[in-house]
């Protein structure tokens, strides 16, 4: 059952309170409610998902966020190694979370990464020998729309096919995916064709197909997966509007730990009946709105465990919230603090977006989404095609193409900077290729046809932090990724952009592309210039990580232990990506839900569920 306001709720007791109905969070809460006799509710603050063409179209990804209704409209402080820019930080707020807003790039991580958590956190189940299994449970590999024939496109022992979320090749053929092909045979091994790109068992490293969540056309996410398949069920409640505010201490144990089962709530700005009389505006702005009424907020305790998934930056903000935190941050806005614990919030890591943009000739322009995208007639065509049948340019993701490199080991980086990799096939950087002018947030140029090389660091070395900015639970928090802080970051950027250049120089794209457009990446010629076109256009890829890190039971730094109970307490658990201490070298909703299914076997272990 969903519900749209706390007055429906029929019970203020449950026996699991998960906050965040996101990409793990729904995850659990449809695993957990699988036995009848569990009782579970689910708060979330953003709305819901359904009949929204936005999030459904997976061509469409790029316009549902940043700055939406769908969006927490984050921004990240000025950034120190990017010319003090700040820009757009978007983390998905509805149901199904960054899964319903995402580019539905679809990877699993490398098996050095899991092993990697494994080792750290000394619990081997993290390992990819025993995480592989949960691709299974997880993934449903589908047909392309377009029906055409994939052999030699993904390696089917690798895939699961009858899992939750769907999977899919891409069904739209874009104009340079034969010349990215044809550029893998031209050039050197560095960009070898990859036969399939899931990562896992397989090296993530050269080019290969996008593999995408999406299923007949449209976006496949938690909330249409998992959640669809558990709605139904009386032992499970959604209610979303809800904006978790803290969780509350109930007790201790005897040895010590702080008990928290309860968590308050209270309705999202905009869809509150408000008892006050006001209504609290649609917007909440950065600065502390002290005229505005908030509903008075609502506790629900939960008989077994509260589970936060609110994900990499609200988890960390409501954990501070709750007094679990750096005592010194939580005493200087006025905070309580029940737990003093600095790694709440500590060790953000990210991954960076450039866009590598070309101008295409005059003679190929009408071949690119370009112009697709600003001629009214063939985009309304594409659209009628897209609802008749689910195919087309919108049923596809913006990309087909995509590949993991490295930095070569006799790169002069490698005498100061230890190889951040965990291990030889994991990559330091990704690059995707997409037939059009691919730039989150900058509007498409009037006229002109372009190709984008969009490169991504994929092993950073700088760590950030999220920190509150008030004890107001509607502020949003200081989100400081703190980018290419490092020499390495910078080094394996510069890295890429050569790359990107010589890729492009192929022969597959001499009577392609003319030229690189803009500025900056004309003039980018010498290192000290490259490094200075980096810093002035990356952006952020969104996949924030490691705010409140798995470590050993013992270890000094940490906020979970490897079963992800919250490090000091009892009855509290993280299940989402702020957990993982080091972000894993791919796009990421693939290492949630698998982190995911592994935390309700984790969770069913410890509780005795039947
Ligand atoms: C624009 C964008 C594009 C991306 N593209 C890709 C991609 O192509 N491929 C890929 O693999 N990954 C991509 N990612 C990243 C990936 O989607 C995330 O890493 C992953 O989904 C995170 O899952 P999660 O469960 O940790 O958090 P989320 O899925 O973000 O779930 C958190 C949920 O908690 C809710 N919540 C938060 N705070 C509260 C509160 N106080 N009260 C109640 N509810 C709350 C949120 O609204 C949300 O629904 C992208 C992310 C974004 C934002």
């Amino acid at each position: 059952i969903t519900f749209t306001q706390s007055t429906q709720l029929t019970s203020k007791t449950y026996d699991y309170v998960i906050v965040g109905a996101g990409t793990a969070g729904l995850v659990l809460a449809s695993r957990l409610t699988e036995n009848p006799s569990i009782t579970v509710l689910v708060l979330e603050a953003g709305g819901d998902d359904a009949n929204n063409t936005g999030i459904s179209t997976p061509f469409l990804a790029a316009s549902i966020t940043p700055n939406t209704s769908l969006d927490w409209n984050y921004t990240v402080t000025p950034q120190v190694g990017m010319d003090n820019r700040t820009f757009a930080y978007p983390r998905g707020r509805v149901l199904g979370g960054c899964s319903s807003v995402n580019y539905l790039f679809h990877q699993y991580g490398t098996d050095d990464d899991w092993n990697r958590l494994a080792k750290l956190s000394g619990d081997s189940g993290w390992s990819w020998n025993n995480m592989k299994r949960y691709v299974q449970k997880h993934e449903k590999f589908v047909p392309p729309v377009d029906g055409h024939n994939t052999t030699g496109q993904f390696i089917p022992s690798l895939h699961g096919f009858n899992g939750m979320v769907s999977v899919s090749l891409p069904g739209n053929n874009q104009s340079v995916d034969s010349r990215v092909l044809a550029a893998t045979r031209q050039l050197g091994s560095e960009f070898a064709f990859n036969e399939d790109m899931s990562g896992g068992d397989r090296s993530l490293l050269g080019i290969g197909f996008l593999q995408s969540s999406v299923g007949g056309g449209v976006r496949s996410s938690s909330s249409t997966s998992y959640l669809a398949k558990a709605n139904e069920r009386p032992n499970l409640t959604v209610l979303i509007n809800a904006v978790v505010m803290k969780v509350i201490q109930t007790g201790s144990t005897h040895s010590g730990l702080k008990s928290f089962r309860s968590v308050q709530f209270t309705a999202s700005p905009g869809t509150a009946i408000s008892l006050t009389g006001k209504s609290m505006p649609s917007h909440v702005s950065n600065k502390i709105v002290t005229e505005v009424k908030i509903d008075p907020p609502v506790i629900v305790t939960a008989r077994r465990e509260v589970i936060l998934a609110a994900g990499a930056v609200n988890t960390p903000q409501i954990l501070q919230l709750s007094g679990i935190g750096d005592s010194k941050d939580l005493q200087a806005l006025k905070i309580h603090p029940i737990i003093d614990n600095p790694s709440v919030g500590a060790n953000l890591s990210d991954h960076t977006l450039l866009p590598n943009i070309f101008t295409v000739k005059p003679q190929h322009e009408d071949r690119t989404f370009d112009h697709v995208l600003r001629n009214p007639n063939q985009l309304s065509a594409q659209i009628m095609q897209w609802q008749t049948n689910k195919t087309g340019v919108l049923a596809n993701n913006i990309a087909n193409n995509l590949g993991f490199m490295r930095v070569p080991s006799n790169d002069p980086i490698f005498r100061t900077t230890k190889d951040p990799t965990p291990g030889p096939k994991s990559p330091h950087w990704e690059m995707i290729v997409s037939n059009f002018f691919l730039s989150p947030g900058v509007p498409v140029p009037p006229t002109g046809g372009f190709m984008t090389i969009v490169t991504v660091l994929i092993s950073p070395t700088s760590r950030g932090s999220i920190k509150l900015r008030s004890n107001n639970p509607f502020d949003k928090p200081l989100v400081d990724p703190n980018y290419l802080h490092t020499e390495f970051d910078i080094a394996a950027m510069r890295d890429s952009v050569k790359s990107s250049l010589k890729f492009a120089a192929a022969p597959a794209f001499s009577d392609y592309i003319s030229d690189r457009y803009g500025s900056a990446f004309q003039q980018a010629t010498t290192d000290a210039k490259i490094d200075a076109y980096v810093r002035s256009l990356t952006t952020t890829i969104f996949h924030p990580f490691g705010t409140a890190a798995m470590s050993r039971e013992s270890a000094k730094f940490g906020v979970v232990n490897p079963d992800l109970t919250v490090k000091k307490t009892e009855g509290l658990r993280i299940v989402d990506a702020s957990v993982i201490p080091y972000v894993p070298s791919s796009h990421t909703q693939g290492p949630v839900y698998l982190l995911a299914e592994r935390a309700f076997e984790i969770i069913k272990e410890a509780q005795y569920i039947p």
